[in-house]
């Protein structure tokens, strides 16, 4: 059980090489995601040769009402790179006050946007979601190959 996600991760991505930008505000969630998914081992390629073969993982804090607004400048940023696909991890979900999945995509803009994107509702401490948000980065992966 205790590898289930990197089992999981491993299978769906193979043996090819690629990059995960992950992005997010602090205290999103980002670390206790990499944790979740046991990818500390995994990702050791570092972003050096710019966005080519990218996905994005970009984490929201739902539960932070005061700072949507700052979380959808860097995650405009981010979708600003052409070659980049994105998934849109709405995390903290399992918080009493947390936005609902249609309120935070809202305020995040993503309505807005035309490209292609997965958004995803998740709680990183339980892992509920992230299986889900990676699977569409690996059809991604799958599709540019
Ligand atoms: N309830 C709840 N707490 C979460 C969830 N995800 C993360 N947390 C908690 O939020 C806090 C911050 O999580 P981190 O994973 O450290 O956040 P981070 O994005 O890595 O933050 P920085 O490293 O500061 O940028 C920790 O106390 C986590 O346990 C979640 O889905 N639900
Ligand atoms: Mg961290």
């Amino acid at each position: 059980m205790k590898n289930i996600f990197a089992n999981l991760f491993r299978g769906l991505f193979g043996k090819k090489e690629m990059c995960i930008l992950v992005v997010g505000l602090d205290t999103a969630g980002k670390t206790t995601i990499l944790y979740k998914l046991k990818l500390g081992e995994i990702m050791t390629t570092i972003l050096i040769t710019g966005f080519k073969n990218t996905q994005g993982l970009f984490v929201v804090d739902s539960n932070d009402q005061e700072r949507v607004y700052e979380a959808r400048e860097k995650l405009m940023w981010m979708l600003a790179e052409d070659e980049l696909r994105a998934a849109v991890l709405l995390n903290k979900q399992d918080l009493p006050n947390a936005m609902h999945a249609a309120e935070i995509t809202d305020k995040l803009g993503l309505p807005l946007l035309h490209r292609n994107q997965s958004i995803q509702a998740t709680c990183a401490t339980s892992g509920d979601g992230l299986y889900e948000g990676l699977d569409w980065l690996s059809n991604q992966l799958r599709n540019q190959s």
